[in-house]
Formats: structure tokens, C-alpha cells, sequence
């Protein structure tokens, strides 16, 4: 059988990193094995379902690249599927209708938690062969064995077995044209041939009656991998109802997809000590069997950490790609300021995120406006004024504006003065950024542009006091 997994969100909301993970998961496999990905839209919850929440997870796996071949597969546009499959199971004697009232159902519930029982459906109408008949009450209820026991070999958590006394004959299909989740999970597992059902561990307990409907239908049944929830730090579980991190999030904070599919990748899953993986690696080398059968929290500091690694290792023209949506975020305009490739250049040993990148490059983008008063008390004094005026005609005569350019015209400044680059680089600092604190001198005057670096040092020169 061909590898095809499947990544099957319910769109009640944005897509979180623990989902994201899960997705993660499943299109690494599918990849390693040359398989295919699936990508289906859960939406038969009617009342949580959005079309925002659709386009919000659709744009989050996109940014994060993980592709589909496949999909996304609606379960709303395949309800007559599921009819046609539950009614096909009546007429097999695999399932069968029943048409208890909501009270008759809450009084059976209420019996049973008296007896200090489990709530289940009594069986009332399993043999019964009641036909169809309209009636609002109608559902249509899966025949789940007697006796005997559930027992998958779980690519994570191993051996499972659960005894078939445990499980109550699940309604599949209601009076009002919807199925239910396990019925349309598995209609779906069996028509989109899917080989590994990858989720999280908060399924565990929908495996044991999916099988049983799997061998109701005479179908194979699928390999199953049920990964560990991810935590957040104070150990709870990630969830759209407690608010967890939205991917979408990640970006805005101003981390690299490939970073965060890379921390992703590592929380739950290891290969020797190895942390780094570019995504190529990830594809070879992923594999369920190394899954951790723990929960894993998250951790802010290893995010930071490897988005720094991969600011200061990729290309800065694929990073500059990235940043150009925090520049534009923070309101700057991009064609009056300098190339984003050349603020990674300039910036990417000092950051961890984007954001910080984008937020601390304003200063290049338009006029400068404001200065630190004590920077100017301290580095725009009587000796700054000929390194000033010394590089300024250095750099105004310069023919190609570089940052090796600018960096050779300010060691000629400081060598032509006898002075060291420090005395150079300060009040020029100041002069270019109205602060003590910058990139790289050279850098820092080289992205400013030529003009607009002439202009500020004009500006500085302006504040230098004369006399003395
Ligand atoms: N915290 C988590 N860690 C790992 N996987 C998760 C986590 N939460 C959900 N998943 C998995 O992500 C996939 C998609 O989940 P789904 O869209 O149904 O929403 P959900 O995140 O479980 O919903 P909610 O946030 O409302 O609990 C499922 O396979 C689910 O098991």
C-alpha cells in the first residue's frame, strides 16, 4: 500500500504550534517514504466552524511550506458519501437505526451514573431492525462487537488493546444529514486510501471503535502514530480554547518558518545530539519510530536561539524576504531605505527575531529625527569635528558606495588624523543614528546611502560646538 498520511484540522480557530507539529509530523513521513500528504478540513462541527478559521490555517501552513498533495478535502461537500455509507451498513446489519427521545437517552444516562456506571447506550434497538421512518430522533448507530478486544501496535506508544465491553454502539449518523466524527474520519481514512493516520493522543480513545468500523467494512486498517500533546511552560495543554500560540503568531514575532519547523521538529523527536536540520535533512532523516512517547513543553529560549542560527547561516537575500514583512509592519517605506538583504548583513549577530531586526533598522528609513541628548554631549564635542568633516569629504567623493568602500574611506579619516577608529566611529555613530549604539561603523553608514549619510553628518557637524 502507498504512504499516505493525512493532516485533518477541525476549523473552530487559527492553527496552534501543537497542531502545527502534528502536521509536521505527517508530512515528514509522507516525505521520507515518498508517500503523499493529505490535507482535510474537519468541518461537520457547524456551530465552531469558520471560513476564517479555513483561511486562517490555510495561510499557516503555507507560511510554515508544508505543502499538500492533496486537498484541502472538505467533510461538508462529502455528506452524501457518508449517507450512502452508513445506509449501505444498515443494509449489511453492521449498523442499525434507533429512535430513542433526548429524554429517554438522559434518563438511560442518568440510570447508569446512579449504578455508578459508565454512561452507554443500552442496545435498545441493536437487534430490533426498526426500518427508517421520519422521525426527528432517527440516528443511525454502529453494531460494535460484543466480545473480544481492540488491539493496534502503536508506531509511538506501542501495544494497545482495549476490550470491546468497554464500547457502546456510537451513533454514525444523525436524522439532520451530518455523520459523526469517528464514522467520517474513518468513510474518509478508507476513501482517501490513507496508509499511517498520524494525530495527537488526545484521539487515543476514538482508535479502538474507528477500527472496529474499519473491519465492519471489510477495509484495511491503517498503521497508527498517536504523538504526545505539546504543554506550554506551565505544563497544560496546548489548545484554541486556552489560546495558545498561533503560528501566525511566530511570524509576527519574527521567527523563520524553517526555524520554528526545525524547533518543531526536535520537541518530540531527536536524532543523536544533533539540533540543527535544514529542512532537506528533516525529510531524510524523520522518522516516527524516534518519536518521544512524552509530552514535551515548550521553550522560548531554544526558538530564539535556533531562529539566531538561522539568521546568521541562510542567505541574507532569502532572510532579506522574510524581514521585508516586519519592515513593512513597523511602517516603513522600503524604497526609501536600504536593501533588506544588506540590514541581515549588517544586523544578524545581534538579534534573535525579525521584529527586533525590523524595529532596530528604522533608524535608516527616513530622516532622523530625534538624538540622545548625552550621545551628543558626549561623542558631538570640539574633537569630533575634523573625523567629521575629514570622512565626510572622503565619503562624498567616494564613486562606488560600499560597505568596504565606506569602511576603507573612515580608516583613511583616522589614519590621515593619526587618531584611532574609535575617535572616527563615535561621533559618526552618532551622527548617522542620534544614538551610541549601532552595527558595525561601516555597515551603519553604508546603509544609510551615501546622500542621506552626508546629509546627517552635515547635521552633526551642525551641532558641534565651535570655538574651542
Ligand atoms: N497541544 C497539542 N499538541 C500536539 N498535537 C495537538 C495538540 N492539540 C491538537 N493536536 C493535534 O492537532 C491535530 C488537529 O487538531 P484540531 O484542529 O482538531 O484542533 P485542536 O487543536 O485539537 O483543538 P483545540 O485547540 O480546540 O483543542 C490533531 O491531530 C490533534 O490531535
Amino acid at each position: 500500500m502507498a504512504v499516505r498520511t493525512r493532516f485533518a484540522p477541525s476549523p473552530t480557530g487559527y492553527l496552534h504550534i501543537g497542531g502545527a507539529r502534528t502536521a509536521l509530523y505527517c508530512w515528514l513521513e509522507a516525505r521520507r517514504r515518498g508517500g503523499q500528504f493529505v490535507l482535510r478540513v474537519e468541518d461537520t462541527d457547524r456551530e465552531r466552524s469558520t471560513q476564517a478559521a479555513i483561511d486562517a490555517i490555510l495561510e499557516a501552513m503555507d507560511w510554515l511550506g508544508l505543502g499538500y498533495d492533496e486537498g484541502p478535502i472538505y467533510q461538508t461537500q462529502r455528506l452524501a458519501r457518508y449517507k450512502e455509507v452508513a445506509e449501505q451498513m444498515v443494509a449489511d446489519g453492521t449498523a442499525y437505526y434507533a429512535y430513542e427521545t433526548k429524554d429517554e437517552l438522559e434518563a438511560m444516562r442518568e440510570r447508569a451514573m446512579a449504578a455508578n456506571e459508565k454512561p452507554r447506550y443500552n442496545g435498545a434497538y441493536r437487534e430490533q431492525n426498526a426500518g427508517f421512518r421520519d422521525d426527528p430522533n432517527r440516528v443511525i448507530r454502529f453494531k460494535n462487537p460484543l466480545d473480544g478486544t481492540v488491539v493496534w501496535e502503536d508506531k509511538v506508544k506501542g501495544r494497545i488493546e482495549i476490550a470491546n465491553s468497554e464500547l457502546d454502539d456510537l451513533v454514525i449518523f444523525r436524522s439532520d444529514g451530518y455523520p459523526t466524527y469517528n464514522f467520517a474520519v474513518v468513510v474518509d481514512d478508507v476513501d482517501m486510501q490513507i496508509s499511517d493516520v498520524v494525530r495527537g493522543d488526545d484521539h487515543v480513545n476514538n482508535t479502538p471503535r474507528q477500527i472496529n468500523i474499519y473491519r465492519a467494512l471489510g477495509k484495511p486498517v491503517p498503521h497508527f502514530a498517536h504523538l504526545p500533546m505539546i504543554l506550554d511552560e506551565q505544563g497544560a495543554k496546548l489548545s484554541k480554547r486556552t489560546g495558545a500560540a498561533d503560528v501566525m503568531q511566530y511570524r509576527d514575532a519574527g521567527y523563520l518558518p524553517h526555524a520554528l519547523l526545525n524547533y518543531l521538529a526536535r520537541l518530540g523527536w531527536s536524532h543523536g545530539d544533533q539540533e540543527i536540520f535544514s529542512v532537506d535533512e528533516l525529510k531524510s532523516l524523520f522518522d516516527l519510530k524516534d518519536v518521544n512517547a512524552k509530552a514535551s513543553r515548550l521553550d522560548s529560549q531554544k526558538l530564539g536561539w535556533l531562529n539566531q542560527q538561522y539568521l546568521k547561516s541562510d542567505d541574507p537575500a532569502d532572510v532579506g524576504k522574510h524581514l521585508e514583512h516586519h519592515l513593512r509592519a513597523a511602517g516603513y517605506d522600503l524604497a526609501n531605505g536600504p536593501s533588506p538583504a544588506d540590514i541581515v548583513l549588517a544586523m544578524r549577530d545581534r538579534v534573535q527575531t525579525l521584529k527586533d531586526m525590523a524595529e532596530r533598522a528604522g533608524v535608516w528609513f527616513g530622516p532622523l529625527t530625534t538624538y540622545d541628548e548625552a550621545a551628543v554631549a558626549k561623542h558631538l564635542n570640539a574633537a569630533a569635528r575634523a573625523p567629521l568633516a575629514d570622512a565626510r569629504e572622503r565619503l562624498a567623493a567616494l564613486g562606488a558606495w560600499s560597505a568596504e568602500s565606506v569602511s576603507q574611506a573612515l580608516h583613511a579619516t583616522a589614519e590621515a588624523l593619526g587618531i584611532g577608529m574609535g575617535k572616527v566611529a563615535q561621533p559618526l555613530r552618532v551622527a548617522i543614528t542620534g544614538t551610541q549604539v549601532s552595527p558595525d561603523i561601516s555597515q551603519t553608514v553604508y546603509l544609510a546611502g551615501q546622500a542621506e549619510a552626508l546629509r546627517r553628518i552635515d547635521a552633526a557637524l551642525a551641532k558641534v560646538p565651535t570655538g574651542d
